[in-house]
Protein backbone atom coordinates (compact mmCIF):
# COMPACT_ATOMS: atom_id res chain seq x y z
CA UNK A 1 0.00 0.00 0.00
CA UNK A 2 2.62 2.23 0.96
CA UNK A 3 4.45 1.77 -2.37
CA UNK A 4 1.53 1.90 -4.01
CA UNK A 5 0.76 5.67 -2.45
CA UNK A 6 5.12 6.83 -3.13
CA UNK A 7 4.66 5.59 -7.15
CA UNK A 8 1.33 7.43 -7.47
CA UNK A 9 2.82 10.95 -5.36
CA UNK A 10 6.19 9.98 -6.96
CA UNK A 11 4.40 9.55 -10.98
CA UNK A 12 1.74 12.90 -9.54
CA UNK A 13 5.03 14.73 -9.38
CA UNK A 14 6.74 14.18 -12.27
CA UNK A 15 3.78 14.02 -14.89
CA UNK A 16 3.10 17.69 -13.25
CA UNK A 17 -0.18 16.70 -11.32
CA UNK A 18 -2.33 19.52 -9.77
CA UNK A 19 -1.10 19.63 -6.70
CA UNK A 20 -4.32 19.25 -4.62
CA UNK A 21 -4.36 15.26 -5.87
CA UNK A 22 -0.57 15.39 -4.99
CA UNK A 23 -1.76 16.37 -1.22
CA UNK A 24 -4.25 13.75 -1.09
CA UNK A 25 -2.04 11.23 -2.07
CA UNK A 26 0.68 12.27 0.62
CA UNK A 27 -2.12 12.91 3.17
CA UNK A 28 -3.37 9.26 2.57
CA UNK A 29 0.04 8.09 2.96
CA UNK A 30 0.69 9.90 6.35
CA UNK A 31 -2.81 7.91 7.44
CA UNK A 32 -1.56 4.34 6.17
CA UNK A 33 1.50 4.80 7.95
CA UNK A 34 -0.30 5.76 11.56
CA UNK A 35 -2.15 2.74 10.89
CA UNK A 36 0.12 0.58 10.43
CA UNK A 37 1.82 1.79 13.46
CA UNK A 38 -1.14 1.32 15.82
CA UNK A 39 -1.80 -2.32 14.04
CA UNK A 40 1.83 -3.12 14.91
CA UNK A 41 1.46 -2.21 18.97
CA UNK A 42 -1.34 -3.99 19.61
CA UNK A 43 -0.64 -6.83 17.55
CA UNK A 44 2.48 -7.10 19.64
CA UNK A 45 0.07 -6.57 22.72
CA UNK A 46 -2.14 -9.59 21.40
CA UNK A 47 0.92 -11.47 20.52
CA UNK A 48 2.21 -11.47 23.88
CA UNK A 49 -0.53 -11.59 25.82
CA UNK A 50 -1.50 -14.90 23.75
CA UNK A 51 2.06 -16.34 24.20
CA UNK A 52 1.85 -16.14 28.31
CA UNK A 53 -1.86 -17.72 28.24
CA UNK A 54 -0.79 -20.74 26.41
CA UNK A 55 2.32 -20.59 28.34
CA UNK A 56 0.46 -20.77 31.59
CA UNK A 57 -1.74 -23.59 29.92
CA UNK A 58 0.58 -25.94 29.06
CA UNK A 59 2.93 -25.96 31.69
CA UNK A 60 0.01 -26.57 33.96
CA UNK A 61 -0.71 -29.46 31.82
CA UNK A 62 3.31 -30.78 32.06
CA UNK A 63 3.10 -30.75 35.31
CA UNK A 64 -0.21 -32.38 36.16
CA UNK A 65 0.87 -35.29 33.83
CA UNK A 66 4.08 -35.57 35.87
CA UNK A 67 1.91 -35.91 39.20
CA UNK A 68 -0.02 -38.81 37.20
CA UNK A 69 3.72 -40.63 37.42
CA UNK A 70 2.47 -42.73 40.27
CA UNK A 71 5.94 -44.47 41.23
CA UNK A 72 9.51 -43.02 41.24
CA UNK A 73 11.01 -45.43 38.04
CA UNK A 74 10.52 -42.18 35.56
CA UNK A 75 12.20 -39.89 38.26
CA UNK A 76 15.01 -41.84 37.85
CA UNK A 77 15.37 -42.79 34.65
CA UNK A 78 18.16 -40.12 33.08
CA UNK A 79 16.27 -40.16 29.43
CA UNK A 80 13.15 -39.54 30.69
CA UNK A 81 14.57 -36.51 33.15
CA UNK A 82 16.46 -34.98 29.92
CA UNK A 83 13.09 -35.23 27.89
CA UNK A 84 10.91 -33.56 30.85
CA UNK A 85 13.86 -30.48 31.16
CA UNK A 86 13.37 -30.05 27.15
CA UNK A 87 9.30 -29.85 27.40
CA UNK A 88 9.76 -27.75 30.27
CA UNK A 89 12.03 -25.80 28.09
CA UNK A 90 9.15 -26.20 24.93
CA UNK A 91 6.43 -24.83 28.12
CA UNK A 92 8.77 -21.70 28.30
CA UNK A 93 9.20 -21.39 23.98
CA UNK A 94 5.48 -21.77 23.82
CA UNK A 95 5.27 -18.25 23.34
CA UNK A 96 7.96 -18.47 20.55
CA UNK A 97 5.07 -20.20 19.23
CA UNK A 98 2.49 -17.67 19.22
CA UNK A 99 5.02 -15.25 18.19
CA UNK A 100 6.08 -17.81 15.15
CA UNK A 101 2.00 -18.13 14.32
CA UNK A 102 1.81 -14.38 14.07
CA UNK A 103 4.37 -13.49 12.54
CA UNK A 104 4.10 -15.72 9.59
CA UNK A 105 0.50 -14.29 9.62
CA UNK A 106 1.30 -10.73 9.54
CA UNK A 107 4.83 -11.58 6.63
CA UNK A 108 2.34 -13.82 4.78
CA UNK A 109 -0.15 -10.41 4.46
CA UNK A 110 2.63 -8.30 3.50
CA UNK A 111 4.15 -10.94 0.97
CA UNK A 112 0.61 -10.95 -0.71
CA UNK A 113 0.85 -6.89 -0.95
CA UNK A 114 4.45 -6.61 -2.26
CA UNK A 115 3.78 -9.78 -4.81
CA UNK A 116 0.51 -8.20 -6.47
CA UNK A 117 2.59 -4.93 -7.06
CA UNK A 118 5.70 -6.88 -8.46
CA UNK A 119 3.32 -8.77 -10.87
CA UNK A 120 2.16 -5.72 -12.18
CA UNK A 121 5.39 -4.26 -13.29
CA UNK A 122 6.73 -8.30 -14.18
CA UNK A 123 5.59 -11.34 -13.73
CA UNK A 124 8.84 -12.91 -14.31
CA UNK A 125 11.29 -10.91 -11.92
CA UNK A 126 8.28 -11.98 -9.36
CA UNK A 127 8.86 -15.79 -10.30
CA UNK A 128 12.82 -15.11 -9.66
CA UNK A 129 12.27 -13.56 -6.59
CA UNK A 130 9.87 -15.73 -5.00
CA UNK A 131 11.69 -18.75 -6.62
CA UNK A 132 14.80 -18.02 -4.79
CA UNK A 133 12.95 -18.15 -1.73
CA UNK A 134 12.45 -21.99 -1.74
CA UNK A 135 16.19 -22.75 -1.09
CA UNK A 136 15.89 -20.57 2.18
CA UNK A 137 12.62 -22.39 3.03
CA UNK A 138 14.65 -25.53 2.87
CA UNK A 139 17.61 -24.55 4.43
CA UNK A 140 16.05 -22.88 7.45
CA UNK A 141 13.87 -26.19 7.83
CA UNK A 142 16.73 -27.92 7.90
CA UNK A 143 18.62 -26.04 10.53
CA UNK A 144 16.05 -25.57 12.56
CA UNK A 145 15.70 -29.57 12.77
CA UNK A 146 19.54 -30.17 13.16
CA UNK A 147 18.93 -26.80 16.05
CA UNK A 148 16.47 -29.33 17.56
CA UNK A 149 18.62 -32.33 17.78
CA UNK A 150 21.74 -30.16 19.17
CA UNK A 151 18.70 -29.83 22.23
CA UNK A 152 18.44 -33.43 22.84
CA UNK A 153 21.94 -33.90 22.20
CA UNK A 154 23.06 -31.03 24.65
CA UNK A 155 20.53 -31.96 27.13
CA UNK A 156 22.86 -34.33 29.31
CA UNK A 157 25.33 -31.97 29.72
CA UNK A 158 23.20 -29.02 30.49
CA UNK A 159 21.64 -31.14 33.18
CA UNK A 160 24.39 -31.47 34.81
CA UNK A 161 25.72 -28.09 34.73
CA UNK A 162 22.14 -27.06 36.45
CA UNK A 163 22.87 -29.75 39.26
CA UNK A 164 26.16 -27.76 39.81
CA UNK A 165 24.72 -24.36 39.76
CA UNK A 166 22.60 -25.31 42.02
CA UNK A 167 25.07 -26.77 44.48
CA UNK A 168 26.93 -24.04 44.10
CA UNK A 169 23.83 -21.70 45.46
CA UNK A 170 21.78 -23.72 47.55
CA UNK A 171 21.98 -23.15 51.56
CA UNK A 172 21.77 -26.92 52.24
CA UNK A 173 25.50 -27.73 50.41
CA UNK A 174 27.09 -24.35 51.34
CA UNK A 175 28.47 -25.49 54.56
CA UNK A 176 30.13 -28.49 53.45
CA UNK A 177 31.28 -26.68 49.94
CA UNK A 178 32.61 -24.20 52.70
CA UNK A 179 34.36 -26.26 55.21
CA UNK A 180 35.47 -28.57 52.35
CA UNK A 181 36.71 -25.98 49.92
CA UNK A 182 35.66 -27.84 47.47
CA UNK A 183 33.47 -24.75 45.26
CA UNK A 184 36.50 -24.45 42.91
CA UNK A 185 36.27 -28.10 41.63
CA UNK A 186 32.70 -27.95 41.71
CA UNK A 187 32.77 -24.84 39.73
CA UNK A 188 35.39 -26.21 36.77
CA UNK A 189 32.86 -28.85 36.36
CA UNK A 190 29.88 -26.60 36.43
CA UNK A 191 32.05 -24.69 33.47
CA UNK A 192 33.64 -27.48 31.61
CA UNK A 193 29.80 -28.73 31.42
CA UNK A 194 28.89 -25.76 29.97
CA UNK A 195 32.01 -25.28 27.90
CA UNK A 196 30.81 -28.93 26.20
CA UNK A 197 27.28 -27.10 25.56
CA UNK A 198 28.78 -24.01 24.14
CA UNK A 199 30.67 -26.04 22.26
CA UNK A 200 28.09 -28.05 20.69
CA UNK A 201 26.17 -24.23 20.05
CA UNK A 202 29.14 -22.47 18.62
CA UNK A 203 29.10 -25.82 15.86
CA UNK A 204 25.33 -25.00 15.17
CA UNK A 205 25.62 -21.12 14.83
CA UNK A 206 28.93 -21.83 12.45
CA UNK A 207 26.70 -23.70 10.43
CA UNK A 208 23.93 -21.11 10.31
CA UNK A 209 26.52 -19.03 9.64
CA UNK A 210 27.51 -19.96 6.58
CA UNK A 211 23.95 -21.25 5.35
CA UNK A 212 22.74 -17.98 6.23
CA UNK A 213 25.86 -16.38 4.37
CA UNK A 214 25.45 -17.91 1.03
CA UNK A 215 21.23 -17.30 1.17
CA UNK A 216 22.01 -13.34 1.87
CA UNK A 217 24.16 -13.61 -1.31
CA UNK A 218 21.94 -15.29 -3.30
CA UNK A 219 19.18 -12.61 -2.14
CA UNK A 220 21.36 -9.82 -3.39
CA UNK A 221 21.96 -11.44 -6.34
CA UNK A 222 18.32 -11.62 -7.35
CA UNK A 223 17.53 -7.70 -6.30
CA UNK A 224 20.84 -6.67 -8.27
CA UNK A 225 19.76 -8.23 -11.27
CA UNK A 226 16.49 -7.24 -10.78
CA UNK A 227 17.12 -3.45 -10.30
CA UNK A 228 18.93 -3.76 -13.23
CA UNK A 229 16.50 -4.63 -15.13
CA UNK A 230 14.06 -1.41 -13.92
CA UNK A 231 16.65 1.04 -14.60
CA UNK A 232 17.61 -0.27 -18.64
CA UNK A 233 13.76 -0.89 -18.83
CA UNK A 234 13.28 3.25 -17.52
CA UNK A 235 15.35 4.11 -19.92
CA UNK A 236 13.64 2.62 -23.03
CA UNK A 237 10.74 4.18 -21.43
CA UNK A 238 8.73 1.17 -20.37
CA UNK A 239 8.46 2.18 -16.88
CA UNK A 240 8.23 5.31 -15.27
CA UNK A 241 10.29 7.05 -12.34
CA UNK A 242 7.34 6.01 -9.74
CA UNK A 243 7.61 2.16 -11.35
CA UNK A 244 10.86 1.95 -10.57
CA UNK A 245 10.55 3.16 -7.13
CA UNK A 246 7.79 0.69 -6.34
CA UNK A 247 9.73 -1.76 -8.17
CA UNK A 248 12.58 -1.62 -5.97
CA UNK A 249 10.40 -1.05 -2.93
CA UNK A 250 8.88 -4.33 -3.55
CA UNK A 251 11.75 -6.59 -4.28
CA UNK A 252 12.54 -5.75 -1.39
CA UNK A 253 9.59 -6.30 0.21
CA UNK A 254 9.07 -9.31 -1.28
CA UNK A 255 12.29 -10.76 -0.24
CA UNK A 256 11.79 -9.39 2.96
CA UNK A 257 8.75 -10.70 3.70
CA UNK A 258 9.63 -13.90 2.33
CA UNK A 259 12.69 -13.84 4.83
CA UNK A 260 10.89 -12.93 7.61
CA UNK A 261 7.99 -15.66 6.46
CA UNK A 262 11.00 -18.27 6.13
CA UNK A 263 12.55 -17.06 9.40
CA UNK A 264 9.14 -17.30 11.33
CA UNK A 265 8.34 -20.73 9.80
CA UNK A 266 11.34 -21.98 11.45
CA UNK A 267 10.89 -20.33 14.73
CA UNK A 268 7.13 -22.44 14.65
CA UNK A 269 8.98 -25.66 13.47
CA UNK A 270 11.79 -25.30 16.09
CA UNK A 271 9.12 -25.25 18.36
CA UNK A 272 7.10 -27.57 17.37
CA UNK A 273 9.85 -29.97 16.84
CA UNK A 274 10.60 -28.63 21.23
CA UNK A 275 7.03 -29.31 21.43
CA UNK A 276 7.45 -33.38 20.56
CA UNK A 277 9.29 -33.78 23.78
CA UNK A 278 6.22 -32.17 26.05
CA UNK A 279 3.86 -34.38 24.15
CA UNK A 280 5.88 -37.02 25.13
CA UNK A 281 5.58 -36.70 28.16
CA UNK A 282 1.91 -35.41 28.36
CA UNK A 283 1.27 -38.61 26.61
CA UNK A 284 3.11 -40.93 28.34
CA UNK A 285 1.12 -43.79 29.78
CA UNK A 286 1.26 -44.62 33.15
CA UNK A 287 4.86 -46.12 35.09
CA UNK A 288 3.22 -48.46 37.22
CA UNK A 289 0.08 -50.31 35.36
CA UNK A 290 -3.17 -49.72 36.48
CA UNK A 291 -5.30 -52.13 37.17
CA UNK A 292 -8.46 -51.50 34.19
CA UNK A 293 -11.13 -52.37 37.02
CA UNK A 294 -9.36 -51.82 40.07
CA UNK A 295 -11.00 -54.34 42.94
CA UNK A 296 -12.12 -52.36 46.04
CA UNK A 297 -9.39 -52.48 49.22
CA UNK A 298 -11.59 -52.49 52.34
CA UNK A 299 -10.21 -51.18 55.64
CA UNK A 300 -6.99 -53.78 56.85
CA UNK A 301 -8.44 -56.88 59.06
CA UNK A 302 -6.46 -59.72 58.34
CA UNK A 303 -2.85 -58.13 57.61
CA UNK A 304 -0.07 -57.29 55.01
CA UNK A 305 1.51 -60.31 53.30
CA UNK A 306 4.77 -60.51 50.91
CA UNK A 307 5.23 -63.35 49.29
CA UNK A 308 8.36 -64.61 47.97
CA UNK A 309 9.32 -60.67 46.82
CA UNK A 310 12.24 -59.86 44.46
CA UNK A 311 12.88 -56.57 43.58
CA UNK A 312 15.68 -55.03 42.13
CA UNK A 313 15.82 -50.93 41.14
CA UNK A 314 16.95 -51.65 37.59
CA UNK A 315 17.65 -55.03 35.36
CA UNK A 316 21.53 -53.33 35.67
CA UNK A 317 21.31 -53.23 39.90
CA UNK A 318 21.99 -56.23 42.11
CA UNK A 319 19.09 -57.70 43.46
CA UNK A 320 17.70 -55.83 46.83
CA UNK A 321 14.96 -58.15 48.21
CA UNK A 322 15.93 -61.62 47.72
CA UNK A 323 12.75 -63.84 48.33
CA UNK A 324 10.97 -61.96 51.38
CA UNK A 325 8.20 -63.43 52.72
CA UNK A 326 6.53 -61.57 55.60
CA UNK A 327 3.44 -61.04 57.18
CA UNK A 328 2.01 -57.89 59.26
CA UNK A 329 -1.07 -58.96 61.26
CA UNK A 330 -3.77 -56.24 61.43
CA UNK A 331 -3.05 -54.55 64.83
CA UNK A 332 0.25 -54.97 65.31
CA UNK A 333 3.61 -53.07 65.47
CA UNK A 334 5.95 -55.02 63.31
CA UNK A 335 9.40 -53.59 63.39
CA UNK A 336 12.17 -53.83 60.79
CA UNK A 337 16.19 -54.20 61.73
CA UNK A 338 18.72 -54.70 59.60
CA UNK A 339 22.40 -53.01 59.04
CA UNK A 340 23.23 -50.13 56.47
CA UNK A 341 21.95 -51.29 52.90
CA UNK A 342 20.02 -53.85 53.88
CA UNK A 343 16.93 -53.60 51.86
CA UNK A 344 14.64 -51.82 54.79
CA UNK A 345 13.79 -48.60 52.98
CA UNK A 346 13.30 -50.52 49.75
CA UNK A 347 10.77 -52.38 51.51
CA UNK A 348 8.58 -49.30 52.56
CA UNK A 349 8.86 -48.08 48.81
CA UNK A 350 7.16 -51.66 47.78
CA UNK A 351 4.32 -51.35 50.21
CA UNK A 352 4.12 -48.03 49.75
CA UNK A 353 3.71 -49.31 45.67
CA UNK A 354 6.33 -46.59 44.56
CA UNK A 355 8.27 -49.50 42.50
CA UNK A 356 6.23 -53.46 42.02
CA UNK A 357 8.23 -56.43 42.63
CA UNK A 358 9.77 -58.22 39.81
CA UNK A 359 8.67 -61.41 41.38
CA UNK A 360 6.38 -62.46 44.12
CA UNK A 361 3.46 -60.83 45.42
CA UNK A 362 2.36 -58.10 48.30
CA UNK A 363 -1.27 -58.34 49.28
CA UNK A 364 -3.58 -56.69 51.42
CA UNK A 365 -6.05 -58.79 53.41
CA UNK A 366 -5.45 -61.06 50.24
CA UNK A 367 -5.69 -58.43 47.91
CA UNK A 368 -2.46 -57.93 45.25
CA UNK A 369 -1.31 -54.25 45.60
CA UNK A 370 -1.09 -53.97 41.41
CA UNK A 371 -4.60 -54.94 41.45
CA UNK A 372 -6.23 -51.90 43.65
CA UNK A 373 -6.06 -47.86 42.61
CA UNK A 374 -3.10 -46.56 43.92
CA UNK A 375 -4.91 -43.09 45.11
CA UNK A 376 -7.24 -46.05 47.29
CA UNK A 377 -3.80 -47.79 48.92
CA UNK A 378 -1.93 -44.66 49.53
CA UNK A 379 -5.12 -42.94 50.92
CA UNK A 380 -5.24 -45.74 53.68
CA UNK A 381 -1.24 -45.41 54.46
CA UNK A 382 1.05 -42.96 56.42
CA UNK A 383 4.41 -42.62 56.59
CA UNK A 384 7.40 -40.80 57.35
CA UNK A 385 10.24 -41.81 55.29
CA UNK A 386 13.80 -41.44 56.03
CA UNK A 387 15.00 -38.87 53.67
CA UNK A 388 11.41 -36.80 54.64
CA UNK A 389 10.98 -33.41 52.81
CA UNK A 390 11.68 -30.00 54.56
CA UNK A 391 8.98 -27.68 52.87
CA UNK A 392 9.86 -24.28 52.55
CA UNK A 393 6.70 -23.30 53.97
CA UNK A 394 4.96 -22.24 57.29
CA UNK A 395 4.86 -24.83 60.28
CA UNK A 396 1.05 -25.19 59.39
CA UNK A 397 1.14 -25.76 56.23
CA UNK A 398 4.52 -28.32 56.79
CA UNK A 399 2.05 -30.28 58.89
CA UNK A 400 -1.22 -30.01 56.70
CA UNK A 401 0.08 -31.46 53.75
CA UNK A 402 0.14 -35.02 55.35
CA UNK A 403 -3.63 -34.25 54.95
CA UNK A 404 -4.47 -31.27 53.14
CA UNK A 405 -7.90 -30.73 54.33
CA UNK A 406 -6.56 -30.13 57.74
CA UNK A 407 -5.94 -26.25 56.88
CA UNK A 408 -9.18 -25.70 57.33
CA UNK A 409 -9.33 -27.31 60.69
CA UNK A 410 -6.41 -25.92 62.89
CA UNK A 411 -7.20 -27.91 65.78
CA UNK A 412 -6.05 -31.13 63.68
CA UNK A 413 -2.85 -29.71 62.72
CA UNK A 414 -1.83 -28.77 66.51
CA UNK A 415 -3.28 -32.05 68.07
CA UNK A 416 -0.67 -33.66 65.67
CA UNK A 417 2.12 -31.50 66.49
CA UNK A 418 1.42 -32.16 69.95
CA UNK A 419 1.61 -35.70 69.56
CA UNK A 420 4.65 -35.24 67.88
CA UNK A 421 5.79 -33.46 70.69
CA UNK A 422 6.71 -30.42 68.58
CA UNK A 423 3.71 -28.01 69.49
CA UNK A 424 5.55 -25.85 72.48
CA UNK A 425 8.36 -25.21 69.94
CA UNK A 426 5.87 -24.00 67.26
CA UNK A 427 4.04 -22.09 69.59
CA UNK A 428 6.73 -19.85 70.42
CA UNK A 429 7.89 -19.26 67.09
CA UNK A 430 7.22 -15.29 65.65
CA UNK A 431 4.15 -15.67 63.93
CA UNK A 432 3.19 -19.02 65.82
CA UNK A 433 2.17 -21.97 63.26
CA UNK A 434 2.03 -19.03 61.10
CA UNK A 435 5.59 -18.86 60.40
CA UNK A 436 7.93 -19.49 57.76
CA UNK A 437 10.04 -22.06 58.09
CA UNK A 438 12.85 -21.04 55.90
CA UNK A 439 14.58 -17.97 55.03
CA UNK A 440 14.81 -18.12 51.62
CA UNK A 441 11.58 -15.71 51.28
CA UNK A 442 10.05 -13.06 53.38
CA UNK A 443 7.66 -13.41 55.67
CA UNK A 444 4.32 -12.50 54.71
CA UNK A 445 3.26 -10.57 51.32
CA UNK A 446 5.57 -7.30 51.99
CA UNK A 447 9.50 -7.23 51.44
CA UNK A 448 9.52 -4.18 52.98
CA UNK A 449 9.31 -5.68 56.68
CA UNK A 450 12.30 -7.11 55.85
CA UNK A 451 11.72 -10.15 57.73
CA UNK A 452 12.70 -13.46 56.83
CA UNK A 453 11.35 -17.18 58.26
CA UNK A 454 13.39 -18.87 61.05
CA UNK A 455 14.86 -22.29 60.75
CA UNK A 456 14.39 -25.39 63.00
CA UNK A 457 16.86 -27.36 64.01
CA UNK A 458 17.46 -31.33 62.50
CA UNK A 459 15.58 -32.78 65.40
CA UNK A 460 12.57 -30.49 64.98
CA UNK A 461 12.53 -30.85 61.41
CA UNK A 462 11.93 -34.46 62.09
CA UNK A 463 9.05 -33.99 64.73
CA UNK A 464 6.93 -31.90 61.63
CA UNK A 465 7.30 -34.73 59.36
CA UNK A 466 6.48 -37.14 62.30
CA UNK A 467 3.44 -34.55 62.93
CA UNK A 468 2.92 -34.64 58.76
CA UNK A 469 2.31 -38.35 58.91
CA UNK A 470 -0.24 -38.07 62.20
CA UNK A 471 -2.31 -35.61 61.00
CA UNK A 472 -3.14 -38.28 58.31
CA UNK A 473 -4.93 -40.22 61.54
CA UNK A 474 -6.96 -43.13 61.08
CA UNK A 475 -4.96 -44.49 58.19
CA UNK A 476 -4.92 -48.41 58.11
CA UNK A 477 -1.22 -48.51 57.89
CA UNK A 478 1.53 -46.85 59.36
CA UNK A 479 4.96 -46.82 58.34
CA UNK A 480 7.62 -44.93 60.10
CA UNK A 481 11.10 -45.00 59.01
CA UNK A 482 13.76 -43.67 61.09
CA UNK A 483 11.48 -41.26 62.87
CA UNK A 484 13.82 -40.69 65.65
CA UNK A 485 16.93 -40.71 64.29
CA UNK A 486 17.60 -37.09 64.80
CA UNK A 487 16.20 -36.60 68.35
CA UNK A 488 18.12 -37.41 71.91
CA UNK A 489 16.97 -40.33 73.62
CA UNK A 490 14.47 -38.81 76.59
CA UNK A 491 13.11 -37.50 73.58
CA UNK A 492 12.95 -40.40 71.66
CA UNK A 493 11.12 -42.09 74.46
CA UNK A 494 8.66 -39.73 74.70
CA UNK A 495 7.63 -39.59 71.41
CA UNK A 496 7.28 -43.32 71.06
CA UNK A 497 4.91 -43.25 74.09
CA UNK A 498 2.92 -40.74 72.95
CA UNK A 499 2.74 -42.52 69.47
CA UNK A 500 2.14 -45.86 70.07
CA UNK A 501 -0.42 -44.74 72.76
CA UNK A 502 -2.33 -42.69 69.29
CA UNK A 503 -1.61 -45.59 67.15
CA UNK A 504 -2.61 -48.71 69.89
CA UNK A 505 -4.56 -51.53 68.14
CA UNK A 506 -3.56 -50.46 64.65
CA UNK A 507 -1.10 -51.33 62.34
CA UNK A 508 2.95 -49.88 62.02
CA UNK A 509 5.88 -50.98 60.51
CA UNK A 510 8.32 -49.29 62.42
CA UNK A 511 12.64 -48.93 61.16
CA UNK A 512 14.86 -47.82 63.78
CA UNK A 513 18.85 -48.70 64.63
CA UNK A 514 18.25 -48.11 67.71
CA UNK A 515 16.99 -51.37 69.48
CA UNK A 516 15.71 -50.12 72.65
CA UNK A 517 12.81 -48.16 70.66
CA UNK A 518 11.82 -51.22 68.72
CA UNK A 519 11.95 -54.24 71.76
CA UNK A 520 8.37 -53.27 73.00
CA UNK A 521 7.00 -54.40 68.89
CA UNK A 522 5.00 -57.55 68.60
CA UNK A 523 7.24 -59.04 66.00
CA UNK A 524 10.87 -58.06 65.24
CA UNK A 525 12.20 -58.63 61.93
CA UNK A 526 16.35 -58.59 60.86
CA UNK A 527 16.72 -58.03 57.31
CA UNK A 528 20.25 -59.29 56.14
CA UNK A 529 21.53 -58.67 52.34
CA UNK A 530 17.93 -58.73 51.47
CA UNK A 531 16.86 -61.78 53.02
CA UNK A 532 14.49 -62.18 56.12
CA UNK A 533 17.37 -63.90 59.10
CA UNK A 534 15.18 -63.95 62.17
CA UNK A 535 12.12 -62.98 63.22
CA UNK A 536 10.23 -62.91 66.57
CA UNK A 537 9.35 -60.85 69.68
CA UNK A 538 12.16 -59.35 71.50
CA UNK A 539 12.59 -61.91 74.04
CA UNK A 540 12.66 -64.91 71.61
CA UNK A 541 14.89 -63.33 69.67
CA UNK A 542 17.25 -62.52 73.11
CA UNK A 543 16.53 -66.19 73.84
CA UNK A 544 17.61 -67.69 70.33
CA UNK A 545 21.16 -65.58 70.87
CA UNK A 546 20.98 -65.03 66.88
CA UNK A 547 22.70 -61.43 65.22
CA UNK A 548 19.61 -59.25 67.01
CA UNK A 549 20.86 -60.66 70.65
CA UNK A 550 24.31 -59.39 69.47
CA UNK A 551 23.58 -56.14 68.05
CA UNK A 552 20.98 -55.71 70.99
CA UNK A 553 23.54 -56.17 73.90
CA UNK A 554 26.53 -54.33 72.27
CA UNK A 555 24.20 -51.36 71.85
CA UNK A 556 23.37 -51.75 75.45
CA UNK A 557 26.84 -51.79 76.67
CA UNK A 558 27.85 -48.90 74.65
CA UNK A 559 24.99 -47.14 76.19
CA UNK A 560 25.99 -48.36 79.86
CA UNK A 561 29.35 -47.10 79.41
CA UNK A 562 28.15 -43.78 78.18
CA UNK A 563 25.79 -43.07 80.92
CA UNK A 564 28.68 -44.74 83.42
N1 LIG B 1 16.72 -45.50 44.06
C1 LIG B 1 17.66 -46.43 44.09
N2 LIG B 1 18.25 -46.85 42.97
C2 LIG B 1 19.20 -47.80 42.98
N3 LIG B 1 19.63 -48.40 44.11
C3 LIG B 1 19.08 -48.03 45.26
C4 LIG B 1 18.09 -47.02 45.33
N4 LIG B 1 17.72 -46.86 46.61
C5 LIG B 1 18.46 -47.73 47.33
N5 LIG B 1 19.26 -48.42 46.53
C6 LIG B 1 20.18 -49.50 46.94
O1 LIG B 1 19.41 -50.49 47.61
C7 LIG B 1 20.12 -51.01 48.70
C8 LIG B 1 19.21 -51.02 49.93
O2 LIG B 1 18.92 -49.69 50.27
P1 LIG B 1 17.87 -49.33 51.39
O3 LIG B 1 17.76 -47.86 51.44
O4 LIG B 1 16.64 -50.12 51.19
O5 LIG B 1 18.63 -49.88 52.69
P2 LIG B 1 18.28 -49.72 54.23
O6 LIG B 1 18.24 -51.07 54.82
O7 LIG B 1 17.08 -48.86 54.41
O8 LIG B 1 19.59 -48.97 54.70
P3 LIG B 1 19.82 -47.86 55.86
O9 LIG B 1 19.79 -48.57 57.17
O10 LIG B 1 21.16 -47.35 55.53
O11 LIG B 1 18.74 -46.84 55.72
C9 LIG B 1 21.37 -50.17 48.87
O12 LIG B 1 22.45 -50.96 48.42
C10 LIG B 1 21.18 -48.99 47.96
O13 LIG B 1 22.37 -48.65 47.30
Amino acid sequence: MTAWLTKLVLDGLTSAAPAGTVLWLVAALAVTGVLAGAAGSSGEYLRAELGRRAGRRAMDRLFAATERFTGLGRFEDPRFLDRLRLAQQGVDSSPDFVTGVFGLGRASLTLIGFVGSLLVLSPVMTGVVLAAAVPMLVMETRLSRRRAAVAWQVGPAERRELFYRTLLTSVDAAKEIRLFGSGGFLRQRMTAERSAVDAARRHMDLRTLRVEGALAALAALVAGGGLVWAVLAATRGVLTVGDVSMFVAAVVGVQGASRAMVSELATTHHSVLMFDHYRAVVQAGPDLPEPARPRPLPALRRGLRLDDVWFRYSDEHPWILRGVDLFVPYGSTVALVGLNGAGKSTLVKLLCRLYDPQRGSITWDGVDLREVSQARLRDRISVVFQDHMNYDLTAAENIALGDIGTLEDPSRIRAAAGRAGIHDTLTTLPRGYDTLLTRMFFEGAEPDSGASGVVLSGGQWQRLALARALVRDRRDLMILDEPSSGLDPMAEHEVHERVRDHRAGATSLLISHRLNTVRRADLIVVLEDGRIVEQGDHDTLMASGGGYAALFRLQSEGYREAVG
